[in-house]
């Protein structure tokens, strides 16, 4: 049942927003409305001890949306279930009804909890604890947990709170002790499991059949229940990640206002230039603070996306500035909100808002998970979030039932978001991506099944859920590498040493780069191997919980990058030269004179020096800098395009010129590749769930290795995370958004809006905007004149799991 869409409240407040810019610098390029929901609802079931009903309903919850009911009871009656809902649709209440219901009728059972970040975890068990039922003693066991506490938790709580690196750390190293809790596990909650993704990700889900091994082997078989931010496919990914079958529950009865969204995009500004002179745009969190400080002075209360803590604190800072030249009262109306904040701090805030006392925040994405702050009357976000799930999840923060509220959407200096502003439909009409993310991976394989291996020996039929063939090849190698050893009845660990201790989940393998503050020796947090270079070099701004630090020195030898506090009013980007060698073609398809290929490559690449940047997108200088080689084996997307199509005639008329030549001129062809290649990184999230900085690029006119001018696309990571085969998969409309990404673009010859990119090792030098058009047309034409075979069903590119199975 969906109401009306009296939106009359929203529109008001655009027109505020946009009131006095005159027609020609008009920024808002889309409006769309969308209608609000009335609730659904059931009754509490049956199964639900009346204790557990009272102390919920107590809390405020009169009686569940059908949803949280019918995905309760598939958990209640042993399904594993995922639940894909909207924001703020209830999703905690989805597993404390069957959790709460199991543990207080059978006293011994017990349950865990996982969330990815401690922040949440923390916020959930708070809201348990809340609910003050006698017997469920529910308890943290994080890396806060102190030490004499832990001992209680392992033997008394009954609902453990935890995140996948303490379970793979901190529990399943030590299972044994915590025996009697694995007895009688009867739930786990997996919340926010659309954040597992990439590599982190694909490390979860091997931890996730590890973790159900060991419950195996005292006994247990506990039920999973995932809740996930609205995706497309819960079902499959919910699969992938846990090696089960879930049932998905994805009708959300939860009521919502109506809500007007605007897309909005930022003048090109005439006064200040970027890199090799190009145009910039006004920032989107300049923009953020102007229509902040509007929206603030109609009495709206409004929260502000904005992708840096330095960036939400200047936004906050902005709108207060503007504010207070119309009223003094009202110079302090909004505030920065960041990662870091107290409990005490994060509920005050929300108190505050809610209450109307406080009436704009300008926050990081530190805001999106775990805190209950909803029912706003506008939401601005200042840059797309990365995915669509987020772009939901934080325009959801506004909109209360029966009341309409405003979404304005704010496009940095970048190409998707340049897509994404010109190209409504893409943003509003799209369901959400699935997250990708590839278990069979053998850098994440080996160092989990030797985890796997030193928790119990690993037997020959427990290696279907850990990937089958891919697992043995796995397991023969560390057996070769005297890792483990083989037995007839198994493959054993072979040390007294953990191995949990030298696995890092959230990282990509390889020994990581400490960053330590040099004055107090506190150690940050760690770095990848493989982008130390790029991210901790000397000189470089590094950012940590949203305080900038500056390094002084990068130390590879001994892992270490030492840093002190500084927060410099500019930004650093690393310059890299990058080459590539293709190791083994996976999949290859040709059509007329351009080639599509999937398959594993060597990245070799050597960081120059750095770009020092201002917030405002002008470059103050480059600094060079000496530093090693690295060589990256992982996956990678290219095509490659004959010469004379690239520099052939003509064929006449421009529609029909493929398969016959583009006249591109040889010295404006490395130009056309490098740009289209660069539009394409910036897009490829779109289609991959990724970020921009994990996969790389490289664009030649003449390649070694497939003799023809080549454009690849790789994954940032050992081994792959599935980004370049999603590419694969998704191949027309990922380079059909480039190319509209480009041509949406206003500048006459290329900016960080289109073909610029912020991590170009080359100065972004040359680059050909025109050409760029030209290359992807070249492409498309080619491919789609022959017609490809449907990919979005094709499960061998589609599904990066499958890829060696
Ligand atoms: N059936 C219900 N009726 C009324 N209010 C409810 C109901 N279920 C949950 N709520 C309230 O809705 C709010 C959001 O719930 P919850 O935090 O569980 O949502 P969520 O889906 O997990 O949100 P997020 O997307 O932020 O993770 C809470 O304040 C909760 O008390």
């Amino acid at each position: 049942m969906s109401g009306r869409a009296d939106t009359s409240r929203a529109r008001r407040l655009l027109n505020r927003a946009t009131a006095g810019i005159p027609e020609r610098r008009h920024p808002v390029t889309h409006v769309a409305d969308l209608p609000a929901r009335q609730p659904r609802f059931a009754a509490w079931p049956d199964w639900a001890p009346s204790a557990v009903v009272d102390a919920i309903r107590a809390s405020g919850v009169e009686q569940p949306w059908t949803h949280q009911a019918d995905a309760a009871e598939l958990a209640w009656s042993g399904r594993d279930v995922v639940i894909a809902t909207g924001t703020a649709s209830g999703k905690s209440l989805v597993y404390q009804l069957p959790v709460l219901s199991a543990l207080h009728t059978d006293p011994k059972a017990t349950a865990l909890y996982l969330a990815p970040t401690k922040a949440l975890g923390a916020d959930q068990l708070r809201a348990v604890s809340a609910l003050d039922l006698d017997g469920v003693r529910p308890a943290s066991y994080d890396g806060d947990t102190p030490l004499p506490e832990r001992d209680w938790v392992r033997e008394h709580a009954r609902w453990v709170f935890t995140n996948p690196d303490m379970l793979h750390r901190g529990v399943l190293s030590a299972h044994a002790r915590w025996a009697k809790f694995f007895r009688r596990l009867s739930y786990v909650v997996v919340d926010e499991c659309h954040s597992y993704r990439g590599v982190f990700g694909s490390h979860v889900a091997l931890l996730l059949r590890r973790l159900r091994r060991v419950a195996r082997h005292y006994g247990a078989d506990p039920v999973f229940v995932l809740a996930s931010a609205t995706t497309a496919e819960p079902a499959e990914f919910a699969a992938r990640l846990t090696g089960r079958e879930c049932s998905p529950v994805v009708e959300d009865a939860s009521p919502r206002g109506a809500r007007t969204v605007a897309l909005w995009e930022p003048p090109l500004l005439e006064e200040l230039a970027g890199e090799n002179g190009a145009p910039v745009r006004r920032s989107a969190g300049a923009e953020a603070a102007r229509i902040l400080a509007e929206l603030v002075i109609e009495g709206a209360r409004s929260l502000a996306f904005v992708r840096s803590r330095r960036g939400a604190e200047l936004t906050a800072l902005g709108a207060n500035r503007i504010l207070s030249e119309v009223d003094p009262e009202l110079g302090e109306a909004v505030a920065a909100y960041r990662a870091g904040f107290l409990p005490e701090e994060r509920r005050s805030l929300e108190k505050s808002l809610l209450s109307g006392r406080l009436l704009g925040v300008a926050t990081t994405n530190a805001l999106e998970l775990g805190v209950d702050i909803s029912g706003l009357d506008a939401v601005v976000l200042a840059g797309y979030p990365g995915t669509l799930a987020s772009f939901w999840q934080q325009s959801g923060r506004a909109g209360r039932a029966g009341d309409d509220a405003l979404v304005v959407f704010v496009a940095r200096d970048d190409p998707l978001d340049t897509y994404l502003v010109h190209h409504p439909a893409a943003l509003l009409d799209r369901p959400v991506e699935t997250a990708v993310l590839d278990p069979s991976n053998p850098y994440v394989l080996a160092p989990q099944l030797a985890c796997a291996a030193a928790e119990l020996p690993l037997t020959a039929n427990e290696l279907p859920e850990f990937g089958g063939e891919a697992a043995r090849d796995v397991l023969d190698e560390l057996v070769a590498d005297k890792v483990l050893r083989r037995r007839p009845s198994g493959w054993y660990w072979t040390t007294r040493e953990r191995p949990q201790h030298e696995v890092d989940i959230r990282g990509s393998g390889g020994e990581q780069i400490a960053v330590v503050e040099a004055e107090t020796s506190r150690m940050l947090g760690t770095v990848d191997p493989g982008s130390a270079c790029s991210t901790v070099h000397q000189g470089a701004v590094y950012l940590h919980q949203g305080s900038a630090y500056v390094v002084d020195e990068l130390d590879l030898e001994h892992g270490i990058a030492l840093v002190h506090a500084e927060d410099p009013e500019w930004n650093t980007s690393a310059r890299e030269v990058v080459d590539i060698a293709v190791l083994d073609t996976v999949r290859e398809e040709r059509y007329g004179g351009v080639t599509v290929c999937l398959g594993e490559v060597a990245v070799t690449s050597q960081v120059v020096g750095y770009l020092r940047r201002l917030p405002s997108g002008e470059v103050l200088d480059h600094v060079a800098l000496d530093l090693p080689e690295q060589v990256l084996r992982t996956r990678a997307v290219w095509y490659t395009i004959n010469g004379e199509l690239l520099d052939g005639e003509t064929g006449g008329d421009r529609d029909d010129r493929a398969p016959g030549g583009a006249g591109l001129e040889p010295a404006r062809i490395p130009g056309a590749l490098h740009a289209a290649e660069h539009a394409a990184i910036g897009l490829l999230p779109l289609f991959a769930t990724c970020d921009r900085w994990d996969i790389g690029g490289v664009s030649t006119a003449m390649h070694d290795d497939t003799g023809e001018a080549t454009v690849f696309v790789h994954d940032g990571h050992p081994g792959g995370a599935g980004f370049a085969d999603r590419g694969f998969a998704a191949l027309v409309p990922w380079l059909a958004a480039t190319r509209e990404a480009i041509v949406s673009c206003e500048c006459p010859a290329g900016c960080p809006s289109c073909v610029q990119s912020p991590k170009c090792g080359n100065g972004n030098d040359p680059l050909d905007k025109a050409g760029a058009v030209t290359v992807l047309d070249l492409v498309l034409g080619a491919v789609n004149h022959e017609g490809r075979h449907d990919h979005g069903v094709d499960h061998t590119a589609e599904d990066p799991a499958a890829k060696t199975g």
